[in-house]
C-alpha cells in the first residue's frame, strides 16, 4: 500500500539526515560519554517524558538498570512518571507541570543527569524539570524535534531530530537512544 510505504520512507530519510549530520553524531557520543562518566563517579540518570515520550523514557531507564546487550551489574537509571501515586497526587494537589521538577528537586543531585524527550520541546513538566536539574547541577539532555523549543536554551547537549512530525521523531529518539545504551554499556563495564 503506497501510504505505508510513505510513511516508511519518511521515517528512513529522517534517519538518513541524522545519519548525515555530523554535529548530531557528534552530540550522540558525548552524551555517550557524559552518561558513562556520571555512572563510574556514582551518579544517576533519570528520564521523564509525556505520552509515547514517557514510554521511551521507561523503556530507556530499563536498559540501564535491567541489561542491554551483556550481562552485568545493574545501573541506576529511572524514569520520573513510574509512581503513579506520586503522579496523580502532585497533579491534583498542585499541578501537572511541576511533576517532573518536583522529583528533580527531591531526588536528583548534583553530578546526575536528567534525559528529557519532548518533540515540541515544549511540554512545560520537562521545561521546569530541566530549569530546576540547571539549578542543582544536574546535565540537562534535551532529545527534541527540529529547532528544540524552549528545551534548546535549557539543554546542556540537545539532539533536535530534523522532523516536525511526531511520530517520527520519536523513532528517531529511540533509535538515538538505543546507541546512547549500547556505548554507555561497552564504555562503562571495558573500564572498570
Ligand atoms: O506518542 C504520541 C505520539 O506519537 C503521543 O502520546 C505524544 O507523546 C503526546 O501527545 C505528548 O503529550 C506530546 O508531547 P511532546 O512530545 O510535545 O513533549
Ligand atoms: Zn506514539
Amino acid at each position: 500500500m503506497k501510504k505505508i510505504q510513505d510513511i516508511i520512507a519518511d521515517s528512513i530519510s529522517v534517519k538518513q539526515q541524522i545519519l548525515e549530520n555530523e554535529q548530531l553524531i557528534n552530540t550522540t557520543a558525548t552524551i555517550a560519554d557524559i552518561i558513562t562518566e556520571a555512572l563510574k563517579n556514582g551518579n544517576r540518570i533519570y528520564f521523564c517524558g509525556n505520552g509515547g515520550s514517557a514510554a521511551d523514557a521507561q523503556h530507556l531507564a530499563a536498559e540501564f538498570s535491567g541489561r542491554f546487550y551483556t550481562d552485568r551489574k545493574a545501573l541506576p537509571a529511572e524514569a520520573l512518571h513510574c509512581n503513579t501515586s506520586y503522579l496523580t497526587a502532585v497533579a491534583n494537589d498542585y499541578s501537572y507541570d511541576v511533576v517532573y521538577a518536583r522529583l528533580i528537586d527531591g531526588l536528583a543531585n548534583k553530578g546526575d543527569v536528567l534525559v528529557g524527550l519532548s518533540t515540541s520541546g515544549n511540554s512545560a513538566n520537562i521545561v521546569k524539570a530541566f530549569e530546576v536539574a540547571r539549578e542543582k547541577g544536574v546535565h540537562t539532555v534535551g532529545f527534541t524535534g527540529l529547532g528544540g523549543g524552549v528545551m534548546n536554551s535549557l539543554s546542556d547537549y540537545l539532539l533536535n531530530i530534523p522532523s516536525t512530525d511526531t511520530p517520527r521523531i520519536q523513532e528517531s529518539h529511540i533509535m538515538l537512544g538505543h546507541i546512547i545504551c549500547q556505548l554507555v554499556e561497552e564504555n562503562y563495564f571495558a573500564e572498570v
